[in-house]
């Protein structure tokens, strides 16, 4: 057998999810079956301080050799990095990117992608420019829960998906110190949207979109409606109505509900008191497919059919792993030590990507990524919400 490929990250921004990743690089592969690649933390920036990266590289327990940046310009300009991963609010993804991308790096970067349909096709294209690898961390994707609900979908077992209706929703509100929140203020391109409507989005494509024969899906259309967080104006709560036309032989169209809120307590409170009630469900003629809050990170799923199949399954995520004590808004501990947090699934896609030289993740290429920021910005035009200018614009290089 090949020995495994080592990848060699470097990590931009040192805050909550970065040190998740950062620690889940160190979590074993064969922990989880992977045999073809490895992953070895060797440089982290913090746009704060060394003093934070150097903190940020002993937390994530990276190699003493790791080295330490109080700049991203530094990182990016390190020639020893296979890859970085950007950790920073949405309002920055674009500008760091195409930092690391003119500066010649492979980027794996957070969800979402970027704050417009613009800015995304802009990093497509420096990234085919340039040759290099270009991924969204819509780590969901990635997760082997993902790949048998897919594969559910795929085999037929529901018979061809009617409806989706997807929730995921952040017990935020009222919670908030004060406007400079991440998920609140507008110049980090806050609002439940970018942050928790995403998944609800990725759930609906997934079964509606991605699962379709590439030659003949089409976009959807939809409706939106959009309420505000009064006191910064971002987006609080988005339900969107979507209908996408299937193939000649399916006939019609499907149906999906996408939503998400950050006053609502349903997605957290469900996982934690390991609640009945799932937050995704994927209906066909023959039965459906649900998925169990989070829907970020659900462990949790049930095919039901009309047969009388009943098949409940679980997907702890392996480890063991250094956890990242990293709570919701609830105050439940999502990752408790001992377990992987689940993010070194899209790790291992973007590291085989490089050992193969393809240049788009696995399981949501750019095109994809750009199809649903597309359908965001839509759905904020309609509802009159836009960010400060210089988060909206292609310029680079922009100081934020
Ligand atoms: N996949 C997942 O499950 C999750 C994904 N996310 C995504 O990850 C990204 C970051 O979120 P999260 O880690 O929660 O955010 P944090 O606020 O915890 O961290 C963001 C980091 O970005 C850096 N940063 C640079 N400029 C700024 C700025 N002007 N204001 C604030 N921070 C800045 C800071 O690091 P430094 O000072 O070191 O430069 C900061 O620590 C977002 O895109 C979010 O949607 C978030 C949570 C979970
Ligand atoms: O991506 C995310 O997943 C979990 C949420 O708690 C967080 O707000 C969000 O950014």
């Amino acid at each position: 057998m090949d020995s495994p490929r080592i990848c060699r990250w470097g990590i931009l921004a040192t805050g909550g999810i970065a040190r998740a990743f950062g620690k889940d690089l160190s979590v074993d592969p064969s922990t989880r079956s992977v045999t073809d690649v490895r992953h070895e933390l060797v440089a982290a920036a913090s746009s704060s301080s060394i003093t934070r990266a150097e903190q940020f590289l002993r937390e994530c327990d990276a190699p003493s050799h790791a080295k330490a940046y109080g700049s991203y310009q530094d990182l990016a300009a390190d020639p020893n990095l296979d890859i970085v991963y950007i950790a920073t609010p949405h309002s920055h993804h674009y500008q760091n990117a195409m930092l690391l991308l003119e500066a010649g790096k492979n980027v794996l970067c957070e969800k979402a992608f970027t704050v417009n349909a613009r800015q995304a096709r802009a990093l497509a294209a420096k990234a085919g420019e340039k040759g290099l690898f270009l991924m969204e961390g819509m780590w969901t994707r990635y997760f082997p829960l993902s790949t048998y609900v897919r594969e559910v979908i795929l085999s037929d077992r529901i018979g061809p998906v009617e409806r989706v209706l997807s929730e995921h929703s952040l017990p935020y509100a009222g919670r908030f110190e004060d406007d400079d929140h991440i998920m609140v203020n507008p110049r980090l391109a806050g609002g439940i949207l970018l942050d928790a409507g995403i998944y609800s989005l990725t759930w609906v494509f997934q079964a509606l979109y991605s699962t379709q024969p590439a030659a003949t899906r089409q976009p959807p259309t939809f409706k939106s409606i959009v309420a505000k967080y009064a006191p910064t104006g971002v987006d609080s709560m988005v339900t969107i109505l979507m209908e996408f036309p299937r193939d000649e032989e399916q006939g019609g169209t499907a149906h999906a509900v996408a939503s998400c809120s950050m006053g609502l307590s349903n997605d957290a409170v469900a996982a934690a008191t390991d609640s009945v009630i799932p937050n995704i469900r994927i209906q066909g003629p023959k039965g459906e497919i649900q998925v169990f809050p989070p829907a970020y990170r659900p462990t949790r799923t049930r095919l039901i059919l009309k047969d009388g199949t009943f098949e409940d399954k679980q997907w702890p995520q392996p480890g063991p792993g250094a956890g990242s004590g990293w709570f919701n808004g609830w105050g439940s501990n999502l990752n408790p030590e001992g377990q992987g947090h689940g993010l070194f699934w899209e790790a291992d896609d973007a590291a085989r990507a490089l050992t193969n030289g393809w240049k788009e993740g696995s399981r949501l290429g750019l095109d994809e990524s750009i199809l649903i920021v597309d359908i965001m910005d839509e759905i904020r035009r309609d509802a009159g919400l836009e960010y400060p200018e210089e988060l909206e614009t292609t310029d680079y290089p922009v100081q934020l």
